[in-house]
């Protein structure tokens, strides 16, 4: 069984350890910038020990932090450092069996993703969203708790789609945009800009 390192101590690490799956192999510890939220497993000291851990037998991680961005710069430190990155599907997941899933990313507890999917490195898809048949997910992306994606929706790496949030069928989410929580998308969202409302509308570029 494969040793993994968790990166990030928060809150979404919290909840990353609570659905985890152990056929992606045993956490050994955290990383992250506070010894005092341990999370239950070891402290095991903060992003500059990654390079020490590896050399310590530790072959792989899993980076638990909620921002798109960090996630991203965490992930190539870890590549970096020689650590192959960890897929988690928690036990209460279903994932399709015609449904890829990237390198690093994680589908939380009583998430659904259909038929077809793919979905890129690095991304969270959050507690009981859906992710419906032939979506494209890219890296790095964070679907929310409760959002639905239709089926044939397409999101660009670094978005991020918020809590409760639905699209319609074939709707693009450009690179980099936000999904306010609660919206309702009908038409495709440029790259880098934020949408709110229903139906959803831009609130700036
Ligand atoms: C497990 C977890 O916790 S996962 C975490 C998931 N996180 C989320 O889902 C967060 C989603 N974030 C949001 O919805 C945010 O409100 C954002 C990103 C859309 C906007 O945030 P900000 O840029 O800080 O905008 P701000 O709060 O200043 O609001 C700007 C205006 O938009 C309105 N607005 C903000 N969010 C929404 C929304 N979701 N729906 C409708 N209107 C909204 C505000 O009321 C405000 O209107 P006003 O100018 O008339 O007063």
């Amino acid at each position: 069984m494969s040793r993994v390192v968790i990166v990030g101590n928060g809150g979404h690490a919290r909840a990353c350890l609570d659905a985890w799956n152990p056929a992606a192999g045993t956490p050994v510890g955290c990383v992250g910038p506070d010894p005092a939220d341990a999370l239950g497993v070891p402290y095991l000291g903060d992003d500059s020990d990654l390079e020490h851990l590896v050399q310590d037998g530790t072959s792989h991680a899993f980076v638990a932090l909620g921002s798109n961005r960090v996630r991203r710069e965490l992930t190539s430190r870890c590549l970096d450092a020689g650590l192959v990155m960890t897929t988690v599907i928690a036990p209460s997941a279903q994932v399709g069996a015609t449904a890829r899933v990237g390198a690093g990313t994680i589908v939380l507890h009583k998430a659904v993703v259909g038929a077809n999917v793919v979905l890129g490195a690095g991304s969270i898809v959050n507690t009981a969203a859906s992710v419906d048949h032939d979506c494209v997910v890219g890296d790095f992306v964070h679907i929310a708790p409760g959002v639905h994606l239709a089926g044939t929706v397409h999101v660009g790496d670094g978005a991020m789609i918020g809590i409760g949030a639905s699209v319609v069928p074939g709707v693009s989410i450009g690179a980099g945009a936000v999904v306010g929580a609660g919206a309702v998308v009908l038409k495709d969202v440029p790259a880098g800009s934020t949408v709110v409302g229903v139906p959803a509308q831009e609130l700036r570029s």
